[in-house]
């Protein structure tokens, strides 16, 4: 269990984080997202005790993870994994890592075989890892100790497809054998498939937090048409509040019409049945419910909310 509460950091008269509080709690993946400077790292800092925080607590397992006498084996953390020094090999960062923590040496040859760094690589200087294999490393280090609770910052980053498949697994897994997980991440496609709690924050403030499913539910259906006008009349008709993407709604436009629907499949086909409108796609929203959710909630938090526009401004 992880347990945040009123955190608030400022630099200078900067507030970095502001009145975060949220539970991630065992048996869950717990997904933490933001956009770019929306105060995550910042906040997982705040959890493992490398950042004080101005006002807040934030206890892992009952209580400051300072506090802890041997924090590895209570939790594993993955903030940078290029925080290790460059000249050292995989290897030796583990087994550094396993006598301080107290642990027996065959650990290293484990977590290097759950991690799938094979016994050449862990042999190489770090300096000389590509991204993805830092990446792996650094988890290795988290999951060294068996920690009950694992918090991790970008894990995904610079993994292969065969890998974010394989952290997502791995992480489940974790999960599933009651472990508290957290993890930080930009890539929504892989929260939302992995995470079964959300929080989401912009600007340092927590803009949602709940169950995943809870938070989806009701984001709606797409369909799409050739023949916008007939069924965004029929839409409004039927008192469906509908949403569209307006540059594919011009008629004559060679791609198909989409709409969002706040109303589920069922009820949205049979008004395109009832109006006599032709539709080329019709599905349940949920797979883009995420970057929907997550645009929509830090719409005043994103740096890039009109890139094309800008683009334009800046040609003409
Ligand atoms: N040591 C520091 N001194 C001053 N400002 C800081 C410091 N650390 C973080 N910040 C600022 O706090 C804000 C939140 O940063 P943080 O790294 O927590 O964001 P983030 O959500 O993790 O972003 P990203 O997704 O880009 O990693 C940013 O505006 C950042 O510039």
């Amino acid at each position: 269990m992880i347990a945040v509460a009123h955190v608030t950091k400022t630099y200078g008269s900067f507030t970095a984080v502001d009145d975060v509080s949220f539970t991630a709690r065992p048996g869950r993946v717990t997904g933490f997202l933001g956009p770019n400077g929306a105060g995550k790292s910042t906040t997982l800092r705040v959890v493992v005790g490398l950042t004080p925080p101005d006002h807040g607590i934030a206890h892992v397992l009952g209580r400051r993870f300072r506090d802890m006498p041997n924090p590895g084996r209570e939790v594993g953390v993955l903030l940078d994994a290029s925080a290790q020094h460059a000249g050292r090999t995989g290897r030796e960062v583990l087994s550094i890592a396993q006598t301080t923590m107290g642990l027996p040496r065959r650990r290293v040859a484990e977590v290097l075989g759950a991690v799938g760094l094979s016994e050449a690589e862990a042999t190489r200087r770090l300096g000389d890892y590509s991204l993805g294999m830092r990446q792996r490393l650094g988890l290795a280090h988290a999951l060294l100790g068996d920690p009950e609770v694992l918090i991790l910052d970008e894990p995904a980053n610079g993994l292969d497809p065969a890998g974010i498949r394989w952290m997502r697994d791995l992480l489940r897994g974790y999960a599933d054998r009651g472990a508290t997980v957290l993890l930080s991440s930009h890539l929504l496609h892989e929260i939302e498939v992995v995470a079964d709690d959300l929080v989401v924050i912009g600007h340092g403030h927590v803009v949602a937090d709940g169950a995943k499913d809870n938070l989806l539910a009701g984001a709606g259906t797409y369909v799409a048409t050739r023949h916008p006008g007939p069924l965004a009349q029929a839409l409004t008709s039927a008192g469906l509040v509908h949403h569209s993407d307006h540059s594919s709604e011009v008629a004559g436009s060679p791609t198909p019409a989409v709409f969002r629907v706040d109303a589920d499949a069922e009820r949205v086909g049979h008004v395109a049945w009832t109006a006599g409108v032709a539709l080329t796609e019709l599905r349940a929203a949920d797979g883009a419910g995420l970057e929907e959710m997550f645009l929509t909630l830090t719409a005043d938090t994103q740096r890039d909310r009109h890139p094309a526009a800008a683009l334009q401004g800046a040609v003409a």
